[in-house]
């Protein structure tokens, strides 16, 4: 049988586009964003998020991350603002991290890659319901948070950490609920935004990008406890889940706004 795309090198990044030809895209995610081809949109209203704690349900480790999902069923946890237009629904949150501190995201900064990125993927329902928003390129909003090792970590990790030894193993999922994600969010507000794609196959084009500059911190000890995540499923041979980013990929001439000088 084939095998199913991943992050090794008989299915990873440099191969998804045998099966997914979307991957060889112009409008592919990550990309690497270099602060001297930004530009500065004055006009970018601030982006505003209202969940409700109430619609976090699950936490599941699919072998590929560990995600949190929400119930998306009507206008319950949404996204405005910044480059969107009308309020986009909060359908889950997941990670890409590395397997040391020094790499891991898949957004780079002006060559700077963090331990990681998570993401908050929203859906406009103005398209019916997800399968159908894959299909627009104003479909799908995601926040990007970069997670960064420092001294400080950010006690709103834990709950989410926390949880990681009941998910050890691939399709292991656990209740996860009365959970609020804007507690994630940094003190700025200040974002860049691009049009881009899911970081995964099939890699839909479909994503407005909201990408936070400061990033969270977290500590060493913590980014080990996601190491500590497995792709494979229990009483398999343990294959720890790391690395699971995907490298940036050709801007074609796209451009990156930021709403901050
Ligand atoms: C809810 O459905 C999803 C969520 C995430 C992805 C990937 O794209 C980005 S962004 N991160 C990923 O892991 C996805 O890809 C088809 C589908
Ligand atoms: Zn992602």
């Amino acid at each position: 049988a084939q095998s199913v795309w991943g992050y090794d090198s008989d299915n990873g990044p440099e191969r998804w586009h045998e099966n997914y030809p979307l991957a060889k895209g112009d409008k592919q995610s990550p990309i690497e964003i270099n602060s001297k081809d930004v530009q500065h949109d004055s006009s970018l209203p601030a982006w505003h998020a209202s969940y409700d704690p109430g619609a976090a349900k699950t936490i599941l480790n699919n072998g590929r991350t560990c995600r949190v999902v929400f119930d998306d069923t009507f206008d319950r946890s949404v996204l405005r603002g910044g480059p969107l237009t009308g309020a986009y629904r909060l359908r889950q949150l997941h990670l890409h991290w590395g397997s040391s501190d020094d790499h891991g995201s898949e957004h780079v900064i002006d060559g700077v890659k963090y331990a990681a990125e998570l993401h908050m993927v929203h859906w406009n329902p103005k398209h019916g319901n997800f399968a159908g928003a894959l299909k627009q390129p104003d479909g799908v909003a995601v926040v990007g948070i970069f997670l960064k090792v420092g001294k400080t970590p950010k006690p709103e990790m834990k709950r989410i950490l926390e949880e990681i030894d009941n998910i050890k193993t691939k399709g292991k999922e656990a209740p996860f609920q009365h959970f609020d994600p804007s507690i994630l969010f940094p003190k700025s507000r200040d974002y860049w935004t691009y049009h881009g794609s899911f970081t995964t196959p099939p890699c839909e084009e479909c994503i407005t990008w909201i990408l936070l500059r400061e990033p969270i911190e977290v500590s060493s000890d913590q980014m080990a406890k996601l190491r500590s995540l497995s792709k494979n499923g229990e009483n398999e041979p343990v294959n720890p889940l790391v690395d699971n980013w995907r490298p940036p990929q050709p801007v074609k001439g796209r451009i990156v706004r930021a709403s901050f000088k």
